[in-house]
C-alpha cells in the first residue's frame, strides 16, 4: 500500500483531513524506540477504527536554526517516509519547519493538532515541543482536544534508546551495536561513480565507488560487511570507508566489492548496508599485500554474513529485496 504523505502549512491546514490517531516527533533512524510509538498509534487507530499517522518536521530544525550547520543524519525524509509505510502507518504529515512555527505556544500547537484533526496522539515520556520547549508530557495531557497515549522509556543496557545514541555509534564504526539499536541495518543511498579504476585493473578486485548522499551519517574508516541494493536485490559485499592509505588518496571513499557480480552499475541509483565493521584501514607495502588482505576479507565478511542470516532478512524485508545468495 502507498501512504499518503500530507504536507502541512501551519496557518493554511488543509479541511477535512481524516480522524487520526498520530505519533509525533523528528523521528530519525525510526530505531526500536520510536518503533514501540508507532505500534501504540496503530493498535489505537484499529480500535478507533481511524486512520495511523505520523507527524514528523521538515525541513530539519537544526538547519533553521543553525543555516551553516553540517547536519547528517541517519535517515533522509524519504527513508523516513519508507520506512514509517512498511512499519503500517497509512499517512504521513510532514509539518514545514519554520521559526515562525516553532515559536507557537503551547495551546497553539494544541489547537493545530485539533485542526489536524488528531483524535489521539501517542509521545514519548520525553516529548518536549512548542515555544522554547514549554510543552511537555503534563502540558500535553491535560489539554482536552484529543487523547494521548505516553511510551515509557524503551531502554537498552539501562539507557534510552536515541537518535543522538545511535549517531555516534555509526560514526565510530560500531555498527553491531548501531543496528541492534535501529533494529535493522543502517544504509546509506547514493550514485555509483567512477573511482581510480586501480580495483579493475592492478588489484583484480572490482568495486562501486558511492557517490554518498550528503546527509548520511559517515561510518569511520575501515572495512565492513555488508549488501549493496540494486534491482530489488541485496548483493553481499565488503565495503571498504577511507581515503586508501597504500595508494594516499587525499578523499574519503567508500567503495564495495560485491561478490559473484559482473553487473555494470555505474551511475545507478543504490544503497550500501552496513552489517559490521571487520577491520581497520591499513597501509600496505604494495599493492600484493593489499591483495592478499582482500582474499581474506572475502572470507572473513562472507562468514559474518551467513551468520546473521535472519537479522539481514528483516532488513530486506523492511526494503523490499531479495537477498542474493553467494557462492
Ligand atoms: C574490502 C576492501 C578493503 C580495503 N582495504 C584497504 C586497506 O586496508 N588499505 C588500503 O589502502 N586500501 C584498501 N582498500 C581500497 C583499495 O585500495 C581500493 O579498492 C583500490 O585502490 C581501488 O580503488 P579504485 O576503485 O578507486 O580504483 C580496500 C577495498 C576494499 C573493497
Ligand atoms: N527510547 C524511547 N522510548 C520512548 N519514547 C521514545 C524513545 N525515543 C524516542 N521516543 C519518543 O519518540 C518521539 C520522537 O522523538 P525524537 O525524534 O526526539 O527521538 P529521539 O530518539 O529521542 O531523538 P534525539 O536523540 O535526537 O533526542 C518523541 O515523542 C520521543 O519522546
Amino acid at each position: 500500500m502507498v501512504m499518503e504523505v500530507i504536507r502541512i502549512d501551519y496557518l493554511h491546514v488543509q479541511e477535512n483531513l481524516p480522524k487520526s490517531s498520530c505519533c509525533i516527533g523528528f523521528f530519525d533512524g525510526l530505531h526500536t524506540g520510536h518503533q514501540a510509538l508507532l505500534e501504540n498509534c496503530i493498535a489505537k487507530a484499529k480500535e478507533l477504527n481511524i486512520q495511523s499517522g505520523l507527524i514528523t518536521f521538515d525541513p530539519d530544525p537544526w538547519k533553521i536554526f543553525f543555516p551553516d550547520c553540517v547536519c547528517r543524519h541517519i535517515t533522509t525524509l524519504e527513508d523516513r517516509i519508507h520506512l514509517a509505510s512498511v512499519m503500517g502507518i497509512e499517512v504521513m504529515y510532514v509539518i514545514t519547519f519554520s521559526k515562525d512555527f516553532a515559536a507557537l505556544d503551547v495551546d497553539a500547537f494544541h489547537i493545530l493538532l485539533k485542526k489536524m484533526n488528531v483524535a489521539h496522539i501517542t509521545c514519548g515520556f520525553d516529548f518536549k515541543y512548542a515555544s522554547k520547549n514549554t510543552g511537555n508530557v503534563d502540558t500535553i495531557s491535560s489539554q482536552n482536544y484529543f487523547d494521548v497515549s505516553v511510551i515509557a522509556s524503551v531502554n537498552s543496557k539501562n539507557e534510552k534508546i536515541s537518535s543522538s545514541r545511535i549517531e555516534p555509534l555509526i560514526q565510530s564504526g560500531k555498527m553491531d551495536l548501531a543496528n541492534e539499536l535501529l533494529g535493522y541495518m543502517y544504509s546509506i543511498e547514493g550514485v555509483i561513480e567512477h573511482g581510480f579504476k586501480r580495483g579493475s585493473t592492478l588489484l583484480k578486485f572490482p568495486t562501486a565507488n558511492l557517490g554518498a548522499n550528503p546527509d548520511y551519517l559517515m561510518p569511520s574508516s575501515g572495512v565492513y560487511a555488508g549488501f549493496v541494493y540494486v534491482d530489488d536485490t541485496f548483493y553481499g559485499a565488503m565495503i571498504n570507508v577511507g581515503n586508501n592509505p597504500t595508494f594516499e588518496n587525499t578523499k574519503i571513499s567508500i567503495e564495495a566489492h560485491i561478490f559473484d557480480f559482473d553487473q555494470d552499475i555505474y551511475e545507478r541509483q543504490v544503497r550500501f548496508f552496513f552489517l559490521k565493521k571487520t577491520r581497520n584501514e591499513i597501509r600496505f607495502d604494495g599493492f600484493e599485500a593489499l591483495k592478499k588482505q582482500l582474499q581474506s576479507d572475502i572470507v572473513t565478511c562472507k562468514n559474518v554474513i551467513l551468520y546473521e542470516k535472519q537479522y539481514v532478512a528483516k532488513t530486506a524485508s523492511l526494503w523490499d529485496a531479495k537477498v542474493f545468495e553467494f557462492k
